[in-house]
């Protein structure tokens, strides 16, 4: 939808944002869906995180998150998170959801363009729970890590629950995210294959861009497990080749940073390739130097 022409009918902001989500509010409201656990509602930081994440995150300092955290390359950050009870009650939820939507012959609201399986949490009454996750639980991280692509000013979020498996997807395509910090932490259940691969970070002028030996990585996913990375690092997962697989979604989103990146040109503070061009300016220059300098030695 494009947003100028809408700008005089506040209704399409309405039915663009809002309208899957009232729908829902409302049928809950008739039809009846019963959370299977409550207690995933609202916050419960011990009963959700391990005590070493916890920890770090409260203590606040960039050492003690540095120090429960693995960068496997430039970027992409992995660390022990959510507590195994935690990710089966969530799977559970999610469970539930899909039972109800199916009864009651609905259709689902799909997690993005790509996944054909899984549920949107913030549709199901998850939201204000998943908002303070991502403020007092991934902003601090961030902030750290990814503060020139508006890691500190976080204020939005969609999320969701993938499934890979049989009947289920089986792969993800290489893409980006359309997100400035993703959080994605695997839930179970049991599962082999369904790596991510990383092929490293590009603006939109550079997505297309080749790929760099040493941008190459692959993860494997372990159960309560989080991977967090910049949106813009490209990516995608390969097959989930046996079992099924569930993983939760944080895609963090900040406006701050959405309104300053239009009045910007130069992203080689976490572009890859503005970083390889603006290098490439720079031995050109020190090239045209010296070989001036040597044409006045020689005259
Ligand atoms: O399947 C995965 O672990 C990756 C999912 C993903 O990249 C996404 O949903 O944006
Ligand atoms: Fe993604």
């Amino acid at each position: 939808l494009d947003r100028s022409v809408a700008s005089n009918w506040p209704w399409f902001y309405f039915l663009e944002d809002y309208f899957f989500p009232v729908c829902l509010l409302v049928i809950h409201f008739f039809a009846n869906l019963q959370p299977l656990h409550q207690e995933l509602y609202s916050m419960h930081p011990s009963a959700f995180f391990l005590p070493t994440f916890l920890e770090a995150v409260r203590t606040n300092t960039e050492e003690s998150i540095a120090s429960i955290m693995t960068e496997p390359i430039p970027g992409v950050f992995s660390f022990a998170m959510l507590q195994p009870n935690f990710c089966d009650m969530l799977l559970e939820e999610v469970e539930n959801f899909e039972k109800w939507v199916h009864a009651m012959k609905f259709k689902i609201m799909r997690p993005n363009t790509m996944n054909k399986y899984g549920a949107v949490l913030d549709d199901f009454g998850l939201e204000a729970m998943l908002n303070q996750f991502m403020e007092e639980f991934i902003a601090p991280i961030s902030k750290v890590f990814y503060p020139e692509v508006g890691g500190g000013t976080l204020d939005s979020h969609h999320a969701f629950v993938v499934e890979y498996g049989k009947d289920r997807d089986v792969e993800l395509g290489f893409h980006v995210d359309d997100s400035e910090v993703t959080l994605n932490v695997c839930l179970g259940k049991q599962f082999s294959g369904g790596e991510l691969y990383f092929r490293g970070i590009r603006c939109e002028n550079h997505v297309n861009s080749e790929t760099q030996h040493e941008e190459m990585y692959d993860y494997s996913h372990v159960p309560g497990r989080a991977v967090l990375h910049r949106g813009r690092h490209r990516h995608g997962a390969r097959p989930t080749s046996s079992g099924l697989r569930m993983n939760l979604l944080l895609w963090c989103r900040s406006s701050v940073f959405r309104e300053m990146k239009k009045y910007q040109m130069d992203f080689s503070s976490w572009c890859g390739e503005c970083q390889r061009e603006k290098r490439e300016r720079q031995i050109q220059c020190v090239k045209a130097t010296k070989h001036f300098l040597g044409v006045l030695e020689g005259q």
